[in-house]
Parts: structure tokens; sequence; C-alpha cells
């Protein structure tokens, strides 16, 4: 699977958001999206799932225009977790996971013998066992995070797409948020793309990360070659440190 911007831009009126952003995304791999607030992430990843038309160039899925293929297709193969998803009806957490199966059946159809299975395995494996009689409402937001990601992984996706999954988590469910991801990716061939805003995340999990600053990409690459001191100071403006010891660090000094 390869998911793939090519030379994309995004207007809304007569305000460009993005612009010229190429991007591909592989087999396998954990890609970071990094950059300052507004500078673009979730208005790429919502192109990128397709939920919008870009309003210059086109995203291609295996070489196919996103475009061109129909909701339900995107949807068996690209799952999509939005900042702090919300919901009007107050399931509950087996409710949430059992979403995550409906574009591999047909509409109204009950669940299948292989979709409890898939959703057995995945609440094993993000450790929600416990909580799937519990209404999704309730949860604190490291489990609502949690339930989210189950439920993106019950959709067996080809490419996941987290738009700051770990927002608002202490700093254990951080890591064990971003260890399920990348251990998953590892185990299914999926890839994901994860905005992040903790450069230091970015670094220890990410495979490839690519820099957003006004709408464009600055830079796109492994993360030693993109978390540099130039870039961080020229793109969010605050003096850093990059130690290389034993994994790269990244270092924000006061000003
Ligand atoms: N639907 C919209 N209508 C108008 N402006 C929008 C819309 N969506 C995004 N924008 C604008 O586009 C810019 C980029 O927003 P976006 O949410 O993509 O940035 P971001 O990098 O994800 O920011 P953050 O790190 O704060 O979440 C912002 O200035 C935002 O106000």
């Amino acid at each position: 699977m390869i998911l793939q911007a090519h030379d994309i831009g995004w207007d809304v009126g007569r305000r460009t958001i993005l612009t010229g952003v190429d991007l591909t995304v592989s087999d396998g791999e954990v890609v970071g999206l990094i950059g300052p607030n507004g500078s673009g992430k979730s208005s790429l990843l919502r192109l990128l799932a397709g939920l919008r038309r870009p309003s210059r160039g086109r995203v291609d899925l295996d070489g196919a225009d996103l475009g061109s293929v129909s909701r339900r297709d995107a949807a068996r193969r690209i799952a999509f977790v939005e900042q702090s998803a919300v919901t009007d009806q107050n399931p509950t957490v087996a409710d949430v996971l059992d979403l995550g199966r409906t574009p591999h059946r047909r509409s109204w159809a009950i669940g299948s013998d292989r979709d409890r299975r898939v959703i057995a395995t995945v609440a094993r494996e993000t450790e929600i066992e416990g909580l799937l009689g519990e209404r999704y409402g309730a949860l604190s937001g490291g489990e609502r995070q949690r339930v989210q990601i189950a439920r993106a992984f019950d959709q067996e996706p080809e490419v996941m797409i987290l738009d700051e999954p770990t927002n608002h988590l202490d700093v254990k469910y951080q890591l064990s948020l971003l260890d399920l991801v990348s251990t998953h990716v590892r185990k299914t061939s999926a890839a994901a793309i994860v905005a992040l805003h903790d450069l230091n995340l970015a670094a220890a999990y990410c495979d490839r990360i690519v820099v957003l600053a006004g709408g464009r990409v600055v830079a796109d690459g492994t993360p030693a070659d993109t978390l540099t001191e130039q870039t961080i100071a020229s793109v969010f403006d605050v003096a850093a440190r990059i130690v290389d010891d034993d994994g790269l660090w990244v270092r924000v000094d006061r000003r």
C-alpha cells in the first residue's frame, strides 16, 4: 500500500491553508507529522483520509485517485482517528469497537463470527477488555483515546491516520499508546501517519518525520535528518539542542 499526496493544496475561501505538499506513506512505516499550531497538520490529515478533496493536486491510494474511491472502500483501507472524537449518542465501548467493523459488512448486517473474533483480539491487544461494557462518555480522556485506537485497529486498515492521539494523556499513557501503534504497524505491516507535538515522542517512535510550517513541507526524512537545531529554530522559534545518546533527544532551552 502506498498513500501519496502529489503537490496538493487546500484553500478555504481566499485563504490558502496548504501549498505544494508532497508526502508518501508506505507499508510498515510510522510517519510523524510535526509543525506549530495552525501549520495545517489536521487539514492535511483530512485530505489524506479522503474526508476532503484537495483544491489542487491529488491524493492517490495505490495509484488510484482517492477522490474516485468510494467512501466505503476507503473506510476499509484507511482508519482516521480525529482529535478528541466525540459522539452524540452515549454508546458502550463494545458499540464503538463494533463501528470499526462496519466498512467490512453489508449495511444493516449483524456482526459475523469474524467481526467478533477481531474485536476480541483487538480488545486484548489494547487492554480494554475490562471496559467493553462501560459507556464511552464515562471514560477518562486516556481511556477514550485507547478505545479510538482500538476502533481503528478493528477496521483492519492498511493505513491509520492519527491526529494528535497523545493529546491530554499523561506520560505513561502517551508512551503506551505509541507503543501500541508502532507494535501494531510492525505486526500487521499497516502504515501509520501520526500528528504529534512532542518532538521526543516523534524521534522515539517514527521511522520518518514530515515537518509542516505555514502549510508547506519544510523537511521530510529520518528523525536525525529532520529534527535539527536549525529546523527546530526556524519552524518553532525555539532554541534546541539535539543530543544523540542511545536515541535522539531534543532539549529545548528556555530563553
Ligand atoms: N474548515 C476550516 N475553515 C477555515 N479555516 C480552517 C478550516 N480548517 C482549518 N482552518 C485553518 O487552517 C489553519 C490550519 O489549521 P489546522 O487545524 O490544519 O492546523 P494544525 O497544524 O492541525 O494546528 P494545531 O496544532 O493547533 O492542531 C488554521 O489557521 C485554521 O484556522
